[in-house]
């Protein structure tokens, strides 16, 4: 597999009147390979923004090296831009215009052939929707349309921050479909959340980043297995006594509600043979599997900020913040 984003190391600082210096991104590695639908996951706060910012060239970093396409990014990056699709800094579109005319806009603005608008359109489902008024959109539909505008181009590589930030459970399947659908037209996806459904949902790999490191990286299911403890649930008539039972087997198991959760278990016959050995059935046996949530609580701690998501349409910075970034010329 090739890779189609490298960075490693990437540090940047940010320094502020309220806070003073503040490093958003400190040494973080990433590396995303062709057909990927890669999540990029992390808490509020903890460099998600900073880390696409600074990969796309829009803010300055410290140190670090970062490759896309294989160039050197940001100095070649224009080298590889067309086959690049973005959307990091929140779009903002015209209520008033269609889908339809404000991608024809873009598409005129980006030297696209206008017939492009109706296949992006297809490619995200709005193509019955495309002569309404973006005003009458939902968020889902807005999203869709942002969406639609990054792959103008027909990008090899899509790169969303938060793009299923707000969304209701369909708006995820949606997005979700249509990530999956891009991947198998061979689109390499990275996309930024810090929710982690939208993620297990939507992507085949995941990093995970908090206070602006990388905590975990790999495919979704080896992320998970790494942490799975071995811990079955088990139903029996008397819990207090099955425990006792286990305990006297040397295995680790605790009361919880009306059942057990035994730990550490490899093979779960073991412990229907303990039990049952003393006339005790055990009318249930669930293996508990740790979710993407679960790991990502133990890897990440409490959530570090509580900023306002965004969403498009959005300001880039939690509300409240008097920031003065002194990287001026490159970072609005
Ligand atoms: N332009 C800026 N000037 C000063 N501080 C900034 C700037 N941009 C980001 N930060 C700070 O850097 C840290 C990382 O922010 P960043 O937006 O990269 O996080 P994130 O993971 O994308 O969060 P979210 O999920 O809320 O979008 C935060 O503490 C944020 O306040």
């Amino acid at each position: 597999m090739s890779a189609v984003i490298e960075i490693e190391g990437l540090r940047k600082t940010f320094r502020s009147l309220r806070s003073g210096r503040r490093v958003a991104v400190d040494g973080f590695d990433l590396l995303v390979e062709a057909g990927q639908v890669h999540g990029f996951l992390g808490p509020n706060g903890s460099g998600k923004t900073t880390t696409l910012r600074a990969l796309l060239g829009l803010v300055r970093a410290d140190s670090g090296r970062m490759t896309v396409l294989g160039e050197p990014s940001p100095e070649l990056l224009p080298r590889v831009a067309g086959q690049v699709g973005a959307i990091v800094e929140s779009p903002q579109f015209f209520g008033n215009f269609t889908g339809y005319r404000t991608l024809r806009l873009l598409a005129r603005a980006g030297g696209v052939p206008v017939s492009r608008v109706d296949e992006v359109l297809d490619l995200v489902g709005l193509h019955d929707r495309g002569d309404e008024r973006v005003k009458g959109y939902s968020l889902g539909m807005k999203q869709r349309l942002a969406v639609a505008s990054a792959l103008l181009k027909d990008p090899r590589l899509l790169i969303l921050d938060e793009p299923a930030n707000g969304l209701d459970p369909a708006g995820i399947r949606e997005m979700r479909d249509l990530m999956r659908s891009l991947s198998a037209n061979g689109v390499t996806v990275l996309v930024s959340s810090h929710i982690l459904g939208e993620i297990q949902l939507i992507c085949d790999h995941v990093t995970i980043i908090s206070r602006g490191r990388r905590v975990a990286t790999g495919r979704v299911d080896e992320v998970l297995a790494g942490h799975d403890r071995h811990e079955f649930l088990v139903r029996v008539a008397e819990p207090e006594r099955a425990v006792e039972l286990l305990h006297a087997a040397e295995l680790t198991a605790v009361v919880d509600g009306g059942a057990l959760v035994v730990s550490g278990v490899s093979d779960p016959t073991v412990v229907s043979r303990v039990l049952g050995e003393q006339d005790l059935w055990v009318g249930e046996l669930t293996p508990l599997r740790p979710d993407l949530e679960s790991v990502f609580l133990e890897l990440t701690g409490a959530y570090e900020h509580s900023s306002v998501p965004r969403q498009v349409g959005d300001s880039s910075l939690p509300q409240g913040e008097a920031v003065i970034d002194l990287d001026r010329g490159v970072d609005a």
